[in-house]
């Protein structure tokens, strides 16, 4: 088994509890019944310098606890002052120690779009993403079949959300391709061996045509990072713990994409 395997057990254990709570049409009327979700793609398409996609992050399987976040809204605000384009927020709660709960205060406080980093397998969470908000999904292709990748992606399309759809091969980048990802994020953490490596942007990125997004995930420690995997072709950058680590995030996104002018 793979650590991805392992997380995605746990998943769906999860998942069925909250099945057992809140029925799957329930969840999807909730679903349908708020406003229209935050158009996140003309923001990550627009021109200027790198978008950040700020992440609420406070433990992962590789590295641990990373911080205790007391306030998530009050961090997402930060981020939001500090010029991030998105806000991902970590709702898998035994590896990650995120919950829903973070994503509804996140959403109330920001007016930016917020992504629901998860562990996508069904519509159910699809639905309930959108129900407490978010905008945007993380679809992992490595877990996924292409046909579970097709639904969830089509599902997050007929909700009006954007689908962030997660590679970190070759072979992963022709099958988000052949979906019609738009949005396609390049991990350089290997999820079933949790290794980090900085070269894989650079490696994929000429693999995605230019009218997609291409975002660059993970690793990004300082602004000599952001500014390889922009010469790379990222259009955004999604960056966790040097954010959640780093003691001032409103002024570290200013100074990760080099836009600080004092
Ligand atoms: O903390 P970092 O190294 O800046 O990474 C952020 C983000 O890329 C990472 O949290 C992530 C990318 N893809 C994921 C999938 C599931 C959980 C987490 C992730």
């Amino acid at each position: 088994m793979t650590v991805l395997d392992e997380i995605i057990t746990g998943v769906r254990e999860d998942l069925a509890a909250r099945q057992a709570r809140i029925p799957a049409r329930e969840i999807a009327r909730l679903a349908a019944e708020l406003p229209s979700p935050r158009s996140a793609l003309a923001a990550f398409r627009a021109p200027g310098p790198v978008k950040v996609i700020a992440e609420v992050k406070r433990r992962s399987p590789s590295k641990g606890d990373l911080a205790t976040i007391p306030d998530p809204a009050q961090l997402a605000g930060a981020y939001e002052a500090g010029g991030a384009t998105a806000i991902s927020v970590l709702t898998e709660q035994r590896r990650f120690g995120g919950t829903l709960d973070d994503l509804d205060a996140v959403r109330a406080r920001v007016g930016i779009p917020v992504l629901r980093k998860d562990f996508m397998v069904e519509h159910y969470q699809v639905d309930e993403a959108r129900a407490h908000g978010a905008d945007i999904v993380l679809l992992i292709v490595a877990a996924l079949d292409d046909s579970a990748l097709r639904d969830l992606l089509a599902h997050a399309d007929a909700l009006g959300m954007t689908a962030l759809v997660e590679v970190h091969d070759e072979a992963e980048i022709d099958r988000a391709l052949a979906v019609g990802a738009q949005v396609i994020g390049v991990n350089a953490r290997n999820l079933k061996t949790l290794e980090v490596d900085r070269g894989t942007f650079a490696r994929l990125a000429p693999r995605v045509p230019d009218d997609r997004v291409r975002v660059a995930e993970s690793g990004i420690r300082h602004a000599g990072d952001v500014a390889d995997y922009v010469a790379a072709g990222a259009d955004v950058v999604l960056v966790g713990e040097a954010l959640v680590t780093g003691g001032d995030p409103q002024h570290a996104i200013p100074e990760l994409i080099g836009t600080t002018h004092d």
